[in-house]
């Protein structure tokens, strides 16, 4: 498949790169000194595109490469890629779900936990000596509390049954009741918040759940309430959490994700309430091969006519 031309539209683990390498020509977007010439100039041999959670295809990149046929994403969201583009032109879309399920939820687990038992503030009262003048100050419990998820998909599904094992009550809200779950489902996202104790973010971003959590649903977590965005940023009214976390209306937050990354709000950093990662829900070595593999599969199967791994269109 040498002959193949790839866009790789951002830098990636170089696992993937050389295994990309390895089979494709692969035209690294990052490197070219103007993007736009660069798509223009190449525009004629393109026909698969290699994208990220962050780096995505829009409409007007789908629209400049006339012989696209796939975009292959190595995340499980696809909101930064124009789907609704790909399907009236026919190009086909991947990405890799289950593989990254358990860590996205795993880390989901952490950030709660980092929060309530101020794990990052009580690391640096070690290293800074403050230990030796008195003990750290006394954290809240996790097990036990109530626990609402967003959006009960495969990672709202493997959050709740780590957080079971924490003897959580859960309960959920997402677009429509699942048949086959215990948890408690509430219809409204205000509901839910206004009955649980950590609120935690896992759907996916479409127009109907951006800023699915505001203002209200913030004051209805209140000043004892968690909030974990392990989804992405744009969920979130994020002004609005700048101030719900400065006044105190919310008691704390654990966030992987934010609205203009790597942008992050400089009124959170001196907030000992509040944890920030680095958008690293999969960043393990295990899991980002994993979704490499998937990344790679997808694209060789389209090219020898065999059915996609991980289709999403
Ligand atoms: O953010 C990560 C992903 O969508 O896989």
């Amino acid at each position: 498949m040498e002959s193949i031309d790839v866009l790789m539209l951002c830098p990636m683990i170089s696992y993937l790169e050389q295994e990309l390498q390895r089979r494709f020509n692969v035209l690294k977007l990052w490197t070219a000194p103007e993007k736009s010439r660069f798509i223009k100039d190449n525009s004629a041999t393109i026909r698969a595109i290699v994208a990220d959670g962050s780096h995505g295809a829009d409409a007007k990149m789908i629209e400049a490469l006339p012989r696209l046929e796939i975009v292959s994403s190595n995340s499980v969201g696809v909101d930064k890629i124009d789907v609704k583009k790909c399907r009236e032109k026919g190009v086909r879309v991947t990405y890799t779900p289950d593989v990254l399920t358990d860590e996205v939820a795993d880390l989901a687990i952490g950030l709660i936990l980092a929060v309530l038992r101020r794990l990052c503030e009580s690391d640096r009262y070690v290293r800074s000596g403050k230990w030796k003048k008195g003990d750290f100050r006394l954290t809240t419990k996790f097990t036990g509390k109530t626990v609402g998820i967003i959006g009960l998909g495969r990672i709202g599904m493997a959050i709740a049954k780590r957080a079971e094992a924490f003897n959580c009550p859960i309960c959920y809200y997402s677009r429509t009741e699942k048949p086959d779950t215990k948890y408690k489902y509430y219809p409204s996202v205000l509901e839910l918040a206004s009955n649980c104790q950590i609120l935690v973010v896992a759907c996916s971003l479409t127009a109907e759940t951006r800023h699915i959590v505001n203002r209200e649903v913030m004051n209805a977590l209140g000043p004892k309430g968690v909030l974990i965005n392990i989804g992405r940023g744009p969920h979130v009214d994020e002004p609005e959490l700048v101030s719900a976390l400065v006044e105190g209306r919310l008691g704390g937050a654990g966030l992987d994700v934010y609205e203009h990354e790597p942008e992050v709000p400089e009124e959170l950093f001196g907030l000992e309430n509040v944890v920030l990662l680095p958008h690293v829900g999969t960043a393990t070595v295990e899991t980002r091969k994993a979704m490499a593999d998937l990344v790679v599969g997808n694209l060789e199967a389209h090219f020898s006519n065999k059915p996609l791994l991980t289709p999403l269109l």
